[in-house]
């Protein structure tokens, strides 16, 4: 396929095709490897997405940062957690589909089709689409189609990770008084009082629907993630020792970003009909 004038491609290691938009609305960087996002910088801005320095980009590997695309289920498989966590989207070549630039921005589409390999993971007839418009908003929203002859369910999350200046000093609005699922320790729903401040790990599925805007203070500025076809917020920060268990992000990292996942997660599965679709959307804007 013809690239516009705006997006190249290159290896960031030999096949491991990278795709790079330069546009005078934004700059962008988009691994094949999950049709991963991993960075989006509006023009005049610093870097609204995290990636983690520690990042590996090899084939088969999820990225740490930008948005990975978690599917066709959340965290742990729910009865084989040999399988891998978040799904396979993330770990699967995806194939570019469209590529195209106006003066508003850039349009990337790819596509993710059932085969064996995915079959032996999740026995399931499938297309999933990503599209991707980078510009000075950013808008990635994903469709699930069920190409097979009986009824799938799935779980989902765009699972953002925003660039912060002090996790410290930062307020998620939006979730006040919303029911969440508190993943931190023995699980349990609890309810949310107020705003989100962060002063220790928090992993979170919210039950909402609503637009969420974080407060960055350290820098100056604010993030707003609007959703569709999304019934769970996921609001994730590792802290300090489970960052230590991570080997790609680095230990002094967890308080510059913050997770805030447009997702389908706990008990807000989505069942998809044959011959049906599903899309859940989500728009990040300073
Ligand atoms: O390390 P992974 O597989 O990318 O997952 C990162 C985190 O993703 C979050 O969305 C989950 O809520 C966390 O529980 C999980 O630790």
């Amino acid at each position: 396929m013809s690239l516009p004038a705006s997006i190249s491609l290159s290896e960031a290691l030999p096949g491991y095709p990278i795709f790079t938009v330069n546009h005078p609305t934004c700059t962008a960087r988009i691994a094949l490897n999950g049709a991963h996002v991993m960075e989006w910088t509006p023009t005049g801005h610093s870097p609204v997405l995290y990636l983690s320095p520690d990042a590996v980009l090899e084939p088969g590997k999820p990225i740490r940062g930008g948005i990975p695309v978690c599917w066709p289920w959340f965290n742990a498989h729910p009865t084989d957690e040999a399988k891998p966590m978040h799904g396979f989207a993330r770990n699967r070549p995806w194939t570019l589909i469209e590529a195209s630039e106006s003066d508003s921005g850039v349009k990337m589409a790819f596509v993710l089709c059932s085969d064996a390999a995915t079959r032996e993971l999740w026995p399931h007839e499938f297309e999933a689409h990503l599209t991707v418009l980078l510009g000075s908003t950013l808008e990635v929203s994903l469709q699930t189609i069920n190409k097979g002859s009986s009824e799938f369910s799935i779980a989902e999350a765009l699972h953002t990770y925003l660039t912060v200046g002090d996790i410290t000093q930062v307020t998620v609005k939006g979730l006040a008084e919303t029911p969440y699922l508190d993943t931190v320790g023995a699980r349990a729903m609890r309810h949310q009082t107020g705003d989100i401040t962060f002063d220790q790990e928090v992993d979170r599925q919210y039950v909402s629907l609503a637009t969420v805007t974080v407060e960055d203070p350290a820098l100056r500025r604010s993030l707003t993630i609007e959703k569709s076809g999304s019934a769970t917020t996921v609001v994730w920060n590792p802290w300090i020792e489970k960052s230590k268990r991570l080997a790609d992000l680095p230990d002094e990292a967890y308080p510059h970003f913050l997770c805030v996942e447009a997702a389908n997660a706990g008990d807000a599965t989505v069942t998809v009909a044959p011959g049906e679709a599903h899309v859940i959307q989500t728009t990040i804007r300073l």
